[in-house]
């Protein structure tokens, strides 16, 4: 529909009312009911050109707030299951009577704060008591002068009468006066019937018990006091707020955003001061407060993460009390968590490790704390460990911490390397199956053959998975509890650390060593190979990028920049604000981001355990070995796999004075030694085994079954102990 517009300088006369008259009789009568009904309904892709306001353009932009409650879209095509899930309910309890720990926290601390405040006053007890014997008489007489000046009700009309006075007004005054002395007729009552109240009462005490007297005095007397001191002079001194807890509000919120000196925030919040909102009110969480804060449009948390100084600074708080942290929802989502006092100031837990339980590598153990001291459980089954950091950031100490837990469950073997040379992992000697120290030569070779080594364990050991999956005891390909515990199966746990790897990387045998062990990492995860490594420098020629890439867990400690940050956790992890380079190294050691569990990644500190007590858990370690009869842990010597052993065990279950044998009655005689390994084997598979020994050739044997001659695949006694003997000679030479 067109309409025309009367040009308001026409002229009227010339007015053409035939047109006007068509244009109104195709026009439609609106109902205006419905109208309205219809422009408060969201604008529907149907609807191409929303009504607008007269007052509006299209530069129009409407800037007023977001409504606090609700959501701005009520989106009918979100299914209402999942509307909601995303509602969000406040919990019943407050978070922290939610749990144990926060309980526990908030009674710590509240206790903490009020013994500080007794002890204070309690000290300057006798500081009060002399003010008070000072201003207590003072207050009496000053309380006797206020009763009686109130009684007199001076002052109710006295400017009046004082102006009748002036003016010379003598029946004014008069009144005026009367009018006062009504007044006071009624006070003076009420001042007699308070006089008696205290003389009964005085009476009273007299005659009962002395602690009524002593009550009595305690209350009257600072009453008195109070009444009597100097307006500016108080009886008790105030308690120093000091460095005490500054509690988080969300006006100390606000400001802190705003000091940090970002555009984007300072902008928004001029606009509209509710730009920074908070979803969930700030809450104590553990031995702090949080505060979930929505920053302004287009702002990331990772970038308030960066400024985490000067945030601590706008708190007038020291760094370790201040924890801003994206969090989920989406990345605009802050989570800042302020610590009642300074991280180094709180005290860790001991660590879990050092009591006398055994561990279950399968199941998660604790490794570290967050800053509210919660528990961090880590993993090692089916995972590779990255630890880096520059020195004195507390790398060495994490990956012991692992080796500690790993040394605690009795199945698992340890092996390692550490090419620093000082000695840190020593303690864990007794429960090593092989354990280098240093970055000579020899040591880099030695490391550089267990990774050798490292790869051919991890090919026998796929082939002793796929035959227990043939055996349908490794449903999913891959090593589960029970195999790691049967004895002999060979797939028990193996921890592979190597501490200060990039001394090996740089090193002669560098590229070799990075291809192998980025082979072994790939297919070590379900055959139970745990790799551990540990690195200062992560740059690409210290860690070959294909280790870094396919590492699953991954602690960076304080490191430099930002580079080192990504090489440890992964490309884009400073940029989604993850960032080790917020924490000092020395001072703040042990801290870092721990990346691999759970979405995103959280900030910890590694439980500290000291050499002392790491010989404490080893020692423990070791009787739990004991019993579970593996002391001397794992053979010294490498090559214990079973390809090694099929050779001894042919040789054992032999039949007789045969000179050639057929596979399939091997593998049955096999079964019988140890059913753990070869039950289920097949003559193909004995033949696969023994691939790698050229000097047994697998070829056909005849033989005469009643009577009739019957050939099938099989081995010849000669070329078995001609394989053993060469065995025996190529480990004799090294
Ligand atoms: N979790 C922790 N809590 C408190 N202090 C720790 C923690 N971990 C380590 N430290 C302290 O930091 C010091 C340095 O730790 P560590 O030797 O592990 O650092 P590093 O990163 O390996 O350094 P370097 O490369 O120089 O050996 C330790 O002597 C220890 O006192």
């Amino acid at each position: 529909m067109t309409t025309s517009h009367p040009n308001p300088n026409s002229n009227p006369d010339d007015f053409d009312w035939t047109a006007a008259e068509n244009d109104v009789a195709g026009a439609e009568v609106v109902d205006l009911a419905a109208a309205r009904r219809d422009r408060a309904a969201p604008p529907t892709p149907a609807d191409p050109e929303p009504e607008t306001d007269d007052d509006t353009d299209a530069e129009s932009v409407d800037d007023s707030p977001p409504s606090e409650a609700g959501p701005v879209d009520a989106a009918e095509d979100i299914p209402a299951e999942i509307q909601i899930r995303q509602r969000e309910r406040r919990p019943i309890l407050a978070d922290w009577a939610r749990s144990w720990r926060g309980f526990k926290a908030a009674v710590k601390h509240q206790t903490k704060d009020a013994g500080y405040v007794l002890a204070y006053h309690a000290v300057r007890s006798p500081k009060y008591a002399a003010k008070t014997a000072v201003w207590a008489p003072v207050g009496f007489f000053r309380g006797i002068g206020q009763a009686v000046h109130w009684a007199t009700a001076e002052e109710g009309n006295w400017h009046l009468r004082q102006a009748a006075a002036a003016r010379g007004e003598a029946d004014t005054w008069l009144k005026l006066d009367a009018r006062r002395q009504r007044q006071s007729v009624w006070r003076w009552w009420v001042i007699g019937a308070a006089l008696l109240t205290l003389i009964v009462g005085v009476a009273v005490l007299a005659y009962g018990p002395t602690w009524w007297r002593w009550a009595a005095l305690a209350v009257v007397v600072p009453f008195l006091a109070t009444r009597g001191r100097p307006a500016d002079k108080p009886i008790t001194d105030r308690v120093s707020e000091g460095t005490r807890y500054r509690k988080l509000t969300a006006e100390l919120v606000r400001r802190a955003l705003t000091s940090l000196q970002m555009a984007a925030i300072n902008s928004a919040v001029a606009k509209d001061p509710k730009a920074i909102s908070f979803p969930v009110d700030i809450h104590r969480d553990g031995p702090g407060h949080i505060a979930i804060v929505d920053l302004p449009y287009g702002v990331e948390a990772a970038e308030v993460v960066t400024r985490r100084g000067k945030l601590a600074s706008a708190m007038r708080l020291p760094l370790d009390q201040v924890w801003p942290e994206p969090a989920p929802g989406h990345t605009g989502r802050l989570a800042l968590w302020v610590g009642y006092e300074p991280a180094s100031q709180m005290k860790q837990p001991p660590c879990p490790l050092l009591s006398d339980a055994k561990i279950d590598l399968f199941k998660p153990f604790p490794f570290a704390t967050t800053p509210r001291l919660d528990e961090v459980f880590a993993e090692m089954m089916y995972r590779n460990w990255l630890f880096g950091g520059q020195p004195g950031s507390g790398k060495t100490f994490a990956l012991r911490l692992l080796l500690l837990a790993a040394s605690k469950d009795p199945r698992c073997e340890i092996r390692g390397y550490e090419l620093k040379g000082v000695g840190d992992f020593a303690v864990l000697e007794p429960v090593m199956a092989e354990y280098g120290n240093g970055f000579d030569d020899e040591t880099l070779a030695r490391c550089f053959a267990f990774i050798e080594w490292l790869y051919e364990e991890a090919r026998r050991r796929s082939k002793r998975i796929e035959h227990y999956a043939r055996l349908g005891k490794a449903p999913e390909n891959k090593v589960t509890p029970e195999l790691a515990s049967l004895k002999g199966s060979g797939l028990h746990a193996l921890v592979a650390w190597f501490d200060e790897l990039q001394e090996l990387m740089t090193s002669k045998y560098g590229k070799e060593a990075g291809e192998l062990l980025e082979k072994v990492i790939k297919l070590g995860r379900a055959l139970g190979i745990i790799i551990l490594i540990g690195t200062q420098i992560p740059d690409k020629d210290s860690l070959p990028t294909g280790i870094t890439r396919n590492v699953n867990s991954r602690f960076c400690l304080s490191v430099a920049d930002q580079t080192a940050n990504d090489m440890i956790l992964g490309t884009s992890a400073y940029k989604n604000g993850y960032r080790a380079t917020v924490f000092r190294p020395v001072d703040e050691a042990g801290w870092g981001i721990l990346r691999g569990f759970g979405p995103g990644a959280t900030a910890v500190r590694s439980f500290y355990v000291d050499t002392t007590a790491a010989a404490r858990i080893v020692a423990r370690a070791v009787a739990l070995r004991t019993a579970a009869g593996n002391i001397p842990t794992f053979p010294a010597e490498r090559d214990v796999a079973p390809q090694h052993h099929v050779l001894d065990d042919l040789a054992r279950v032999w039949p007789g004075d045969e000179k050639s044998a057929w596979n399939d009655a091997l593998c049955g005689l096999l079964a019988e030694l140890r059913p753990d390994v070869y039950d289920g084997w097949e003559a193909s598979q004995l033949t696969a085994a023994l691939k790698s020994y050229p000097a047994v050739k697998v070829a056909d044997v005849g033989r005469r079954v009643d009577g009739k001659p019957v050939t099938r695949r099989g081995i010849r006694h000669a070329d078995l102990l001609a394989a053993i003997a060469e065995r025996d000679r190529k480990r004799s030479n090294g």
